[in-house]
């Protein structure tokens, strides 16, 4: 499938792409939604190639595909369901219609729902034994809690509600701590899994529970539920008022803009989770309608082939240069590594090329202090996708601001630029000479040429952190399509999970370590040894 891009790659892969870059390249090479622009013109993409990846869209029937998710087709072939968190963000209401039915009024009704209860959390109408809700704990694991508690951090400029803490980790320590810090009185646990079998989640909802009800009477008033699974729900002792249902075409790494994203809209309140859903909206209508050489989504796909699959770099760095982004990257792990990493095609085949690349990530400048020497020098090439604000929501620090940007736009120029050994002689040429001065040239070498990408925005508002997930979402939507992939089953969490309940007795001293591998059964036992 990729034979004339591979060939293409042979004849210029040695070329050096900064030798291309001029304005027109730049302004060619970019791509616009409204103030947001993608500039993808630090990378060896050229015309050729560009043209080349997008016959990849039609070779593999992207539109198609595209048209037939919006439209609410079953294209999550493996589990036989739609994948419709688009539908989540569709305020307008146009229908959308699964099975023969507008999922529409259900889907605005429940948003409206949330609303009202954010709105009484946040003015103090609805209560807690003890008065007015002070914190509130979302308890989730995955797709219940990466992208509440991503948004949540980004949006932290717009929180003017109850403190708002994430617990996910089944070591107790996170939420001991959490709980440590929390009144029982005043505090509102709300419960997140899609499935409300998720076993982290529900020992952590249970430990919640335990603490409350030792100080409050009626504990089932202070816990909400977002699931699709009502009847668990109410099994767990949570009044049907307070649970948030949605439908299995939600994925749960899809889901922060529907029930899921209630502790985010409890922090931001309704109006900016609304402008939120808003940027996805937005995100989504460029994506149907923009040509592929304008289309956002479709070129940060391609260029994310173009690095993976044609030039063969297996890792991609996120590295935001906004700090409230901290989390993106972690949110990021699981959209796009769960979705994409896979090596089976949907017809059951082994996959002919490498799934989606391992993506990792800091914020920047941070980053710059830490990992960024081997971006640099090291022997293997990482794309870099860069990501930077024009504002921050700091006016009076607007000159530091500024010096955030020097530093993004300068670490894509280095990695472009690179420094050649007679540049590098020069740098020390004062301190060294003959062979040493080689052999300290030698260390300052730069070899440059490394791709980057920079998506750039006026400021991180609801609206904005909508586009970006959006765009990352329907991204990866598109690589799993050219790549033949099904991006919404995650059959590889699976077996760790099935080997987790079979230990449990095993490290709790109810059963024998004996059919366990060598490995296993000394651990289990050097642990019970150190008092497990
Ligand atoms: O929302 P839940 O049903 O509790 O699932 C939480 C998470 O756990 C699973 O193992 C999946 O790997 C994730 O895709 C999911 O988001």
């Amino acid at each position: 499938m990729f034979d004339a891009l591979k060939s293409h790659h042979a004849t210029i892969a040695d070329r050096r792409f900064a030798d291309m870059l001029d304005a027109a390249r730049a302004a060619d090479f970019s791509a616009t939604l409204g103030d947001m622009r993608f500039d993808y013109s630090k990378t060896n993409i050229d015309a050729d190639g560009r043209a080349l990846l997008i016959d990849l869209l039609d070779a593999r029937g992207v539109a198609d595909r595209r048209d037939a998710m919006f439209g609410g087709q079953a294209i999550n072939e493996t589990e036989g369901r739609a994948v419709l968190h688009t539908a989540l963000r569709n305020l307008g209401g146009a229908p959308v219609m699964v099975d023969g039915q507008d999922v529409m009024p259900d889907v605005l009704a429940t948003l409206d729902r949330m609303a009202d209860f954010a709105s009484r959390v946040r003015d103090g109408s609805y209560t807690g034994q003890g008065g007015a809700i002070t914190d509130v704990i979302n308890i989730g694991i995955g797709g219940s809690d990466l992208g509440p508690a991503m948004a949540a951090r980004a949006l932290q400029p717009y929180h003017d509600g109850p403190r708002c803490h994430f617990v996910s980790n089944v070591d107790p320590a996170d939420i001991a701590q959490t709980l440590a810090v929390c009144d029982p009185a005043t505090t509102l646990v709300i419960v997140a899994s899609k499935t409300f079998t998720t076993i982290e989640t529900m020992t952590n909802a249970q430990t919640a529970r335990d603490w409350m009800s030792a100080s409050v009477s009626d504990t089932g008033a202070q816990f909400a539920a977002l699931s699709t699974a009502a009847d668990k729900t109410a099994d767990f002792g949570i009044a049907p008022e307070r649970v948030f249902g949605f439908a299995d075409w939600v994925g749960g790494r899809y889901s922060m803009w529907g029930p899921i994203g209630l502790s985010l809209m409890i922090a931001i309140g309704p109006d900016n989770f609304r402008a939120f859903l808003r940027g996805g909206q937005a995100m989504d209508d460029h994506f149907r309608t923009a040509p592929w050489d304008q289309n956002l989504p479709a070129l940060l796909a391609l260029t994310g082939i173009w690095h993976n699959q044609i030039c063969g770099y297996a890792t991609r760095a996120v590295l935001p240069y906004d700090n409230n982004l901290a989390r993106l990257p972690a949110y990021l792990q699981q959209l796009e590594m769960e979705s994409n990493g896979k090596g089976v095609s949907m017809d059951g085949a082994d996959l002919p090329y490498h799934s989606g690349p391992v993506v990792w990530g800091e914020p920047g400048t941070n980053g710059q202090h830490a990992f960024y020497q081997l971006i640099h020098q090291g022997t293997r090439v990482i794309p870099c996708e860069f990501m930077v604000a024009a504002r921050g929501h700091d006016d009076g620090l607007h000159h530091q601001h500024r010096l955030l940007v020097a530093n993004c736009l300068a670490q894509s120029e280095a990695l472009m630029m690179g420094r050649d050994l007679d540049t590098a002689r020069g740098k020390v040429a004062d301190k060294f000479d003959g062979a040493e001065l080689d052999r300290q040239a030698r260390h300052r070498v730069f070899p440059g040429n490394r791709p980057s990408t920079t998506l750039i925005y006026p400021k991180l508002t609801p609206a904005v952190l909508g586009q970006i997930v959006a765009l990352y979402e329907h991204r990866v939507f598109v690589e799993g399509v050219v790549l033949g992939i099904n991006s919404y089953d995650q059959w590889g969490v699976e077996l760790g999970k099935e080997l987790a309940t079979s230990l449990q007795p095993v490290v709790e001293g109810q059963a024998s370590a004996d059919d366990k591998d060598g490995s296993t059964a000394a651990l289990v036992a050097a642990l019970q040894a150190q008092g497990l």
